[in-house]
């Protein structure tokens, strides 16, 4: 079988292929998919189901001439194995290896980047209106998911394509799945005739509904949507996880993400269990909260399982809201229900927070409405890389007049900060990162009043009369910088706590000695560490100050624990700066 795809290194061979041959490479591409997902981890189920889809496409269209874009890129690893990234395909999201999602860096019949939902079909349009404007020729794709039409862009998009004359190819890849089991009225309706006359309300020419797992079929479609001259849409049905019983089976997401050990022997382990995720144990506390107060509900812009609130869900279905991946409604939407008078913590990924920052602004901090964002995905995120690093909460929330920043080091600062923020008049962020929860140092260990006390203002978790360096960081970095000073008799470490707004007077005392590292796993600029000279300027002191968090650049895909060694934000690498910052006054 494999022999199949070995003869395949670009779409050109797939095309050569007689017709009796493609079942076996669809088989080959699935068992390649298996493998590499069984090693590596990744998006298993979305690219399973999108097998036949890929090959059709592949053989009705030609890249790169025309151009094929895949919203978001996570069901495309068919599309990667058939364009000449078959054998660095053990490298995926990994670091230097192939990227988690498209990217025309990588291979030119990838047309645009991309990893976030929804963006696929005005990228294909404005893609498509700029080669006929430089004459250019060739067909441009959208392949967009029945997920994706929960997102209001996909709609923006639709209704320029439709109103325009340009032949946008729209091909829709209903599984019924977005991560979780879809929600809302526009994938009911596609299980319904009226997908057709909805389509062709907007102005498309609509083909289907197609079994998107006969490739005969898909083909007919493909080519007859080719020789269109106007807007068209193939709806194809498939099933996410296609091919692997175990992905068909698995209820909440159709083997929609695996790490790498949890398929073995043919069989599919979860490997759960050890220390909770800081995801979990808010949504330990958040169901806390849900039980003591009938005010409090939950929102989540389709990340049900990734921010742990499938358990809640099943528990409170009437206040736990999934919205379908629909950032700005999902925040506006808490504004809402913020302005009636309930609780709203709005549980959301740091990156996919980018998507509603006017709707924090305008619709949640300028009326100053006490909605709780629960900010996931803060920091470093690893494998899923540039698209997806949560770099930026901190800086670009930094600015928002009477929105608090909280940021947990550890699991026992979930409850009271969830609390402080339930209780404010105003809005308020709790910033956590992905992965487990640390454990508790051994400093710490004996002063858990004051580790999960109710102070508001920044934490000293080592403070030293008289110290000359003090480190200071936000999260759970304190507990490195904690493991940094370490036998350094005079550096003190203080726990801000707070992005924003700053304690100040704790800060004023951190420069008394002269040297002060900011640490913080977002961006340096415009960060904590900024915040920080800021107010140091404001006071006329100029303590040596360095900083220290994620530079200038995207960062991509890898492990993030050597991620955070090479940035220094480690121990040792906390250690190595502040010994620096000493010495370069001594020389
Ligand atoms: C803006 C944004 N929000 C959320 C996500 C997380 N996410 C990735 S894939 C996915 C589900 C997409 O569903 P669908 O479009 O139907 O594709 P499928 O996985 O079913 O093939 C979600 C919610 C994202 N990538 N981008
Ligand atoms: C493609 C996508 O956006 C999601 O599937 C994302 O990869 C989930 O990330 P986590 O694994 O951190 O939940
Ligand atoms: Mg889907």
């Amino acid at each position: 079988m494999a022999d199949v795809l070995s003869g395949v290194a670009s779409p050109a061979d797939v095309r050569a292929l007689p017709e009796d041959a493609l079942p076996g490479l669809c088989e080959a591409l699935r068992e390649a998919i298996i493998t590499t997902c069984g090693r590596v981890g990744g998006h298993l189920g979305a690219s399973l189901g999108a097998v036949e889809l890929v090959v059709a496409l592949h053989r009705v269209f030609h890249t790169p001439q025309d151009a094929l874009l895949f919203d978001v890129g996570h069901q495309a690893y068919a599309h990667k194995l058939l364009t000449g990234r078959r054998e660095r395909m053990h490298t995926l999201r990994q670091a230097g290896g192939i990227a988690p999602f498209l990217d025309p860096r990588e291979s030119h019949h990838d047309a645009l980047a991309a990893g976030h939902a929804c963006t696929a079909i005005s990228a294909a349009l404005g893609l498509l209106s700029g080669r006929r404007q430089l004459g250019h020729p060739g067909h441009v794709i959208a392949v967009v998911g029945d997920g994706a039409l929960t997102g209001g862009l996909s709609f923006e998009g639709l209704n320029n394509a439709g109103g325009s004359p340009l032949p946008l190819v729209v091909v829709l890849n209903d599984n019924q799945m977005s991560i979780s089991a879809n929600v809302g009225a526009i994938p009911a309706l596609l299980r319904t005739r009226n997908a057709r006359a909805f389509f062709e309300s907007l102005g498309f020419t609509y083909l289907g509904p197609v079994d998107g797992h006969d490739l005969g079929a898909l083909t007919r479609a493909l080519r007859e949507a080719k020789a269109s001259s106007r807007p068209v849409v193939v709806h194809a049905l498939t099933k996410k996880g296609r091919g692997f019983p175990p992905a068909e089976a698995d209820e909440q997401t159709r083997g929609h993400a695996m790490g790498p050990y949890e398929w073995r022997d043919g069989k599919l382990v979860r490997s759960r269990g050890g220390r909770p995720t800081f995801s979990e144990a808010f949504a330990q506390v958040l169901g806390e909260a849900l039980e003591r107060d009938p005010r409090v509900v939950a929102v989540t812009p389709a990340m049900l399982e990734g921010s742990a609130l499938t358990g809640l869900k099943a528990r409170f279905p009437d206040r736990v809201h999934d919205v379908g991946i629909a950032e700005q409604h999902a925040v506006t939407f808490c504004a809402g229900l913020a302005a009636a008078g309930a609780k709203p913590v709005c549980v959301i990924y740091s990156t996919f927070l980018q998507r509603a920052y006017d709707q924090v602004v305008h619709d949640v901090c300028l009326p100053g409405l006490p909605v709780v964002f629960a900010v996931d995905r803060a920091g470093l995120v690893g494998a899923d890389g540039a698209t997806h690093q949560g770099a930026y909460d901190v800086s670009f929330l930094r600015p928002l007049p009477g929105l608090t920043q909280w940021a947990p080091m550890v699991g026992e600062d979930l409850a009271p900060m969830l609390t402080a923020a339930l209780q404010a008049s105003g809005p308020s962020v709790l910033r956590f990162p992905r992965g487990t929860l640390p454990d508790l140092p051994p400093e710490l260990a004996h002063a858990e009043p004051e580790v999960a006390g109710p102070s508001t203002g920044a934490r000293w978790l080592k403070r030293v009369p008289g110290s000359r360096l003090t480190l200071v960081t936000l999260g759970p970095l304190g507990l490195s910088a904690l493991e940094a000073a370490r036998g350094e008799p005079d550096w003190s470490v203080l726990d801000a706590r707070r992005a924003w707004p700053l304690d100040e007077a704790a800060l004023l005392e951190a420069a008394a000695g002269g040297h002060v590292v900011v640490a913080e796993e977002g961006t340096v600029r415009g960060g904590l560490g900024s915040a920080v000279l800021e107010l140091y300027a404001a006071a006329g002191i100029a303590p040596r100050v360095k900083l220290l968090g994620m530079p200038d650049v995207f960062l991509p895909h890898g492990d993030a624990r050597v991620q955070r060694t090479e940035l220094g934000l480690d121990a040792a690498g906390l250690r190595k700066t502040g010994r620096a910052l000493l010495g370069e006054e001594r020389r």
